[in-house]
């Protein structure tokens, strides 16, 4: 069923539509947009989401998998409300929030996953080898890195764990804004976006 609040069949959720907590990184609409798309949904994904902030992946994937379920891991409590007040804002009724730190908490999440989105979860390389052990075969993991750093660590995981098909795009965005008289372009900060799967 539509959200009275975003009443279209599209992703891509305007950033200024979700309710926010100062401090609380959020995935920019357009990068949003091509994490969603490397996923390769179906309407029965099971999603695990490592790292769910602000909780838009949860928004967009509940509002886009309607036989799903969306499981949001995300350590800190306060930031666990906001993602159960975005689904509510969204009338997104098939998230389970789980409040825990990954990969600790992983092994008590109640289904096992069919895709997983790793975003800002640290120590991302310990994560990783706990979601490979969940993943079944055909199952896809995406990775945001927004530094060099994270981009290595992830690339060489990903290399150890064996993972297929794997593909990194970078994004490039600019978004037109007022400042002053002026009209110009300003950069969304460009993150990596890497995914693959698990062929057995
Ligand atoms: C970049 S934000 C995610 C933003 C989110 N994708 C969105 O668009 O709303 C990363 C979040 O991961 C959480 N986090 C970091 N390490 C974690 C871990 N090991 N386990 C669970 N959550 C973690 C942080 O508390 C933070 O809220």
């Amino acid at each position: 069923m539509p959200s009275p609040i975003w009443p279209y069949i599209t992703p891509g959720i305007p950033d200024d539509l979700f309710d926010r907590l100062p401090g609380i990184p959020l995935s920019k609409r357009e990068v949003r947009l091509l994490l969603i798309s490397h996923l390769r949904l179906t309407t029965d994904t099971i999603l695990w989401d490592i790292g769910a902030g602000t909780g838009t992946i949860p928004v967009e994937v509940g509002l886009l998998c309607s036989q799903g379920k969306i499981i949001a891991v995300e350590r800190d409590e306060e930031v666990a409300t906001l993602i159960r007040r975005n689904c509510d804002r969204f009338s997104v009724t098939n998230v389970d929030i789980i409040v825990g730190s990954a990969p600790e908490c992983l092994k008590d999440l109640p289904a096992p996953p069919n895709r997983v989105c790793i975003e800002g979860g640290r120590p991302i390389k310990d994560i990783l080898f706990e979601v490979w052990h969940y993943l079944p075969h055909q199952g896809r993991v995406v990775v945001t890195a927004g530094n060099l750093e994270n981009l290595y660590t992830v690339s060489e995981t990903f290399a150890q764990l064996q993972v297929r098909n794997i593909e990194v795009v970078q994004s490039a965005v600019n978004r037109l804004e007022t400042r002053g008289n002026h009209q110009t372009f300003a950069a969304v900060d460009p993150i990596f976006i890497l995914s693959g799967e698990k062929l057995e």
